[in-house]
């Protein structure tokens, strides 16, 4: 039998919703936006289509989506630097394109920005990296060393501050890039694919910091990303994005075990690595004559007992030949993958009272 291994990162360990206090933080009703064509003859770009998109304050919501799904755009209208073609953006209850240029400023200040390629000074030291932000708002000097004192204790990185950031390894300047975007002590920190150029074991390491974030400063968090294994490992919720639409919101769990929509399922689509791969599946068919049935496991009560119980009373012989279980936001998701052996038709009444059951089983095509 083969085991999966879980995600090298380890998966939040809050249920969803806990530390998250409930009112919205962040919202978009009907959000349009259109991007003129490019060129004279160019044709115009809907990059978001009828977004409606509710963030709650204290949570790590996250947005996945393919490449040109409309991601970096939805993240640029949340802090203003691109207004929609039409609907509504609100940030902590202010309506951006009501405020003009200044008001937005104002908001922006509340919101601290991380990006993948770090975007650091490289003639500034690490702490004249994160004062920066303190410079430009205006605060003395002993201020800003006290406070950047602190940010580079709580990224770790206290004994960097006075290296350049070529000094530093690629995880060590993501750290320095989320210390300067709390500089201004925001109350939303939006990272726009803050692990995309790291390596698996730094990319763990920036998760632990961005969940310290969140947890220990009570920031809310919104990250971009086409890792579907960084949303596993820190959203609460999470918004499927397909082009330009929000296709399925919900929690990580939901989102990810029971997709609703085609469009999230293909995107998804092997990350729990609930089903054998086709090149698993012919070395199991090489020596394994009976039929191959994968029954998807989630969450649900005692459905192990319902299965055995099943094959048992069809006289059906159940073996494991593939399969993993392991833990998404606490609660369990995987697939088994059973070879069935007995009389054809007792096979198919036995998996038909599985199915009428609930139990979510596919069987393996020849
Ligand atoms: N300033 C712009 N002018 C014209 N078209 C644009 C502009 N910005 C984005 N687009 C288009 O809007 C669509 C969405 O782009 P966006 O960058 O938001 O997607 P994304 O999901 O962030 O993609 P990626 O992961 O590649 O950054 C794309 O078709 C893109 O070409």
């Amino acid at each position: 039998m083969s085991t999966e291994t879980g995600p090298a990162i380890e998966p939040a360990q809050m249920p969803d919703g806990v530390r998250v206090s409930g009112d919205v933080h962040v919202r978009l009703e009907h959000v349009d936006k259109i991007f003129p064509g490019r060129g004279r003859r160019g044709v115009p770009q809907a990059a978001l289509k009828d977004v409606d998109l509710e963030i709650r304050r204290g949570e790590v919501f996250g947005i996945i989506g393919y490449s040109g799904a409309g991601k970096s755009t939805l993240l640029r209208l949340i802090n203003g630097l691109e207004v929609p073609s039409s609907g509504q953006v609100l940030v902590g209850g202010h309506e951006l394109t009501a405020l003009g240029e200044r008001g937005r400023r104002e908001v922006r200040r509340d919101i601290g920005m991380v990006f993948q390629q770090f975007n650091l000074f490289r003639s500034r030291t690490v702490a004249g990296n994160v004062a920066y932000p303190l410079k430009v708002a205006g605060l003395g000097r002993d201020e800003r060393e006290r406070r950047v004192a602190r940010l580079l204790d709580f990224v770790g990185l206290l004994d960097r501050a006075h290296d350049h950031p070529e000094q530093l390894s690629g995880g060590q300047k993501q750290r320095v890039g989320i210390a300067r975007a709390l500089a201004t002590e925001p109350s939303l920190l939006l990272a726009d694919e803050a692990t995309s150029a790291l390596d698996p074991e730094t990319t763990g390491e920036v998760l632990g910091l961005l969940r310290r974030v969140n947890r220990d400063l009570g920031v809310t968090i919104v990250l971009i990303t086409h890792e579907l294994d960084v949303i596993r490992a820190v959203a609460d919720r999470v918004a499927v994005l397909d082009a330009g639409r929000v296709v399925e919101t919900g929690s990580v769990y939901d989102v990810f075990a029971r997709p609703q929509t085609e469009a999230a399922a293909r995107f998804i689509g092997t990350t729990l690595r609930d089903r054998p791969s086709p090149a698993t599946l012919a070395r199991l068919r090489a020596t394994h004559s009976g039929r191959l049935v994968t029954v998807r496991v989630r969450d649900q009560a005692g459905f192990q007992t319902r299965l055995a119980r099943t094959f048992l009373d069809h006289q059906v012989a159940a073996e494991i030949v593939f399969g993993g279980i392991s833990e998404l936001q606490d609660r369990p998701v995987g697939g088994l993958t059973f070879e069935l052996t007995g009389p054809d038709g007792a096979v198919d009444t036995a998996l038909a009272a599985l199915r009428a059951d609930g139990v979510d089983l596919i069987e393996e095509p020849e």
